[in-house]
């Protein structure tokens, strides 16, 4: 990040903005449709495919009830939302920019250089990427400086956390507006200072699906085992204390300390194989099957129910609701 880019500040401040464009309306992008409509913000999309109208609204509505029970923000409705002909028409009025396209990096680094072409001057242009550093995607844009990472977490209208970071050439005003935009928006955000591969989380969820992913290919555990093992066990935890405090935990009156004179030396145990595995044929179809024996005759929309309705009930038992959180601020 720099401090001597001639980007312009952004035209509004993050707590004034009303309009956000979303590019790239998939998964992602629908969520952050779905995000920024019940947050109560006019959203414009637009994505080249040509039913991706369809498949977004209905992203939307099947969002709504969970959107609805977390609390809509004044005004907020699905109305509020116009999908464009054209990438120039999305982003021509918006006050912030969500690009969602696919994780390619020369698709990126044109689209990204397109936005820049045709937003207003100094609006910030966030990029969903799961793992591109921005310094690598902002390569072709003339104003570089307004680019920065914004990764959300599947779905980005439920689950808080986004991470953000700029590039070498995005300057540090941007990434200070952007952080601040997101935590306007309803978001937990964690401002990274450098670029760390995988950013945070992403990096700490690629080790352990590394590791299944070769317990699969070996015949060490089955699909559902794996997910077991995580949902009975360690996840339960992790959605309100992290592996860190957990663990100190684990070394009882002694804390984190004990922990590590206790269990450091098990590091050095060949427990894990941190290289990626061969995704051959046999890996992608044994994972695929276990998804679907676990699925067991539920659909991928019983499936995205279910998580929501879970995602909620946790967030409200663990006082994270927006309106739980709202109550903690005032407090
Ligand atoms: N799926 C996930 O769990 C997560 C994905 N991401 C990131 O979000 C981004 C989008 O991923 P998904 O939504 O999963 O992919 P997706 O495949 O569901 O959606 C991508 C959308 O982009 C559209 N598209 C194709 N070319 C385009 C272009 N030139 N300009 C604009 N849109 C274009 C496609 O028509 C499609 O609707 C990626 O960068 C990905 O790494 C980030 C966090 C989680
Ligand atoms: C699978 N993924 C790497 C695209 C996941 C993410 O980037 C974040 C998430 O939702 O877990």
């Amino acid at each position: 990040m720099t401090d001597t880019v001639t980007t312009p500040p952004a035209p509004c401040a993050p707590e004034d903005v009303r309009r956000v464009a979303c590019v790239g309306a998939g998964v992602i992008g629908g969520g952050w449709v779905a995000h920024y409509l019940a947050r109560g913000y006019d959203v414009t999309a637009w994505d080249p495919a040509p039913d991706a109208e369809q498949k977004l609204r209905r992203l939307v509505d099947a969002a709504w009830p969970a959107l609805t029970q977390l609390g809509l923000a004044e005004g907020a409705s699905a109305d509020r939302l116009t999908v464009t002909e054209t990438l120039e028409e999305a982003v021509a009025d918006a006050q912030f920019v969500q690009e969602s396209a696919p994780e390619k990096l020369e698709l990126k680094r044109d689209l990204l250089a397109k936005l820049d072409a045709a937003a207003p001057a100094g609006v910030v242009i966030a990029s969903s990427t799961s793992g591109y550093p921005m310094t690598d995607m902002q390569t072709e844009a003339s104003d570089p400086g307004r680019l920065v990472v914004g990764h959300p977490f599947n779905p980005p209208y439920l689950i808080p956390l986004v991470e953000v970071v700029g590039g070498d050439k995005t300057a540090a005003h941007a990434v200070t507006w952007t952080s601040r935009f997101y935590e306007v928006a309803g978001k937990s955000v964690i401002t990274m200072a450098s670029e760390v591969p995988g950013f945070i989380a992403n990096r700490l969820q690629e080790a352990l699906w590394r590791e299944a992913l070769h317990m699969v290919a070996n015949g060490e555990a089955t699909v559902k085992e794996i997910d077991d093992s995580i949902t009975e066990g360690p996840g339960l935890r992790w959605a309100f204390m992290g592996p860190m405090l957990t663990f100190a935990l684990a070394g009882g009156e002694g804390g984190m300390a004990h922990m590590l004179d206790h269990f450091g030396p098990s590091l050095k145990s060949p427990w894990t194989r941190l290289e990626a595995p061969e995704l051959d044929k046999k890996l992608y179809d044994a994972v695929v099957a276990g998804c679907d024996d676990a699925a067991d005759g539920r659909t991928i929309a019983d499936l995205v129910a279910e998580r929501d309705q879970g995602v909620i009930d946790v967030l409200r038992a663990t006082g994270r609701l927006p309106q739980q959180r709202a109550k903690e601020d005032t407090k």
